[in-house]
């Protein structure tokens, strides 16, 4: 039986791993959940789960949950230090970080620094602070298993082998909702139209990221830390039908893939169980159904975002953390219908010319770091 928490168990991931679970209960635990608007959905996962604890982040809502719980055995915290308690659970084996966004940084520090092994499926932390993250779970023994998909294939085409055979990796996209448009067409596209992505159910700022081809970018910048490889060494090929998840080119030239139809329960599945594999009742792939796979260049002209991650990373420094922490300042604003889609990646360009970069960092300084910049973003005016 392992022990597990889950960090933002009411967002999608944090969803389809309680799904999981409770597909197998006889396998896992859950020690510890998190959310933080929807406290209902957090209330009804405590009731069916009896965590030992349960974060939400602001103390009023916590509040509300305790009452609404009455009597229940879980101690409810709240705040930054309520999700590093969840984190650091002495009895958990295994922490899901599926926050969204550079929240989940210090908790999965705290948590690796706890010898805890880390399913990761927020890669903010990882771009934010891959150095740092990988450098730690190095020093305590600890192994950071992906859940992105990407990744999580990756992972799987890597078993058994050793990195120095590894020639390339290729890192898929589905090219998003907005795939094939022009400059101009995509002036006029609506907060609804970005978050109807082609292939996957996802939480609103993910869905944003794949319609600027962002979450590529994220997930070059995630690749690089998780596989210990160089820029050069990661390409990126549009893949609209989503099967290949991705794929790792050797160097006798054989190249590997991971396939299944998108079902983000396969890799959280795998995440949980790794280096074992269960049985499931999902989708089996159907390669006469699927009929062709097809592959394009991403256009980095009308979708910038994707070449501006491949910048900042080859800086390296403090520019990634930078690049994450504008992204997701300028996501929310976009949501917010304060901005248009197109100035996501115009004012995103603008904040990672004038940033003079920092190579030499800890945890604290890499969060002023994202601070000064999202006060940075918000005070403005291009
Ligand atoms: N969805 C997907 O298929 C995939 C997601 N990922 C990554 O996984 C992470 C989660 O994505 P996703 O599940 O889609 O996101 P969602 O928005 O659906 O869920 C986010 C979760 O984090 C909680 N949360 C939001 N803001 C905060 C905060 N400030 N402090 C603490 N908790 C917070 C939410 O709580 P509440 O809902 O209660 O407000 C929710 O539980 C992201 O990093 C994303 O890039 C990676 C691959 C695939
Ligand atoms: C499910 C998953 O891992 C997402 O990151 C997904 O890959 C997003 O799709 P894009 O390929 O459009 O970014
Ligand atoms: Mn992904």
């Amino acid at each position: 039986m392992k022990n597990i928490s889950i960090l933002g168990s009411t967002g999608s991931i944090g969803r389809q791993t309680i799904d999981v679970v409770r597909s197998n209960k006889e396998e896992f635990h859950i020690s510890g959940l998190s959310g933080n608007n929807n406290i209902e959905l957090l209330e009804q996962q405590i009731r069916e789960f009896r965590p030992r604890i349960a974060a939400v982040m602001d103390e009023a809502k916590a509040l509300e949950l305790w009452k609404r719980l009455g009597k229940s055995k879980t101690e409810i915290v709240w705040g930054l230090d309520g999700l590093i308690a969840v984190a650091t659970l002495e009895e958990v084996d295994l922490v899901l970080t599926s926050v969204v966004g550079m929240i989940g940084l210090l908790p999965t520090i705290r948590a690796v620094q706890g010898k805890k092994n880390i399913a990761l499926a927020n890669k903010e932390t990882l771009v934010a602070a891959g150095e740092i993250v990988m450098e730690e779970a190095r020093r305590h023994g600890v192994k950071i298993i992906p859940v992105d998909s990407e990744h999580s294939a990756i992972f799987q085409c890597l078993q058994g082998y050793r990195m120095k055979d590894i020639r390339r990796i290729i890192l898929t996209a589905s090219g998003g909702p907005f795939r094939g448009y022009s400059k101009d067409e995509l002036q006029k596209v609506t907060v609804a139209e970005a978050l109807r992505h082609p292939r996957w159910n996802m939480g609103k700022k993910i869905s944003v990221d794949s319609a600027t081809l962002m979450n590529k970018g994220l997930e070059v910048i995630e690749a690089k830390w998780l596989f210990d490889v160089d820029a050069a060494q990661i390409e990126v090929v549009i893949h609209p039908q989503s099967i290949i998840h991705s794929l790792v080119e050797y160097k006798d030239s054989s190249v590997l893939a991971q396939m299944g139809y998108p079902d983000m329960r396969v890799p959280i599945q795998y995440a949980l169980t790794y280096p074992n594999r269960l049985e499931n009742h999902y989708e089996k792939l159907d390669l006469l159904k699927v009929g062709s796979l097809t592959f394009e260049k991403p256009d980095t002209d009308c979708f910038p975002c994707l070449r501006l991650a491949y910048e900042s990373l080859k800086i390296g420094g403090s520019m990634p953390t930078v690049l994450n922490a504008a992204n997701e300042v300028l996501v929310e604003l976009f949501l917010q219908g304060k901005i248009g889609f197109h100035e996501i990646s115009e004012r995103l360009e603008k904040v990672l010319e004038k940033h003079e970069v920092v190579h030499r960092f800890d945890v604290n300084e890499i969060m002023e770091i994202d601070l000064w910049t999202r006060k940075w973003i918000q005070n403005m005016t291009i």
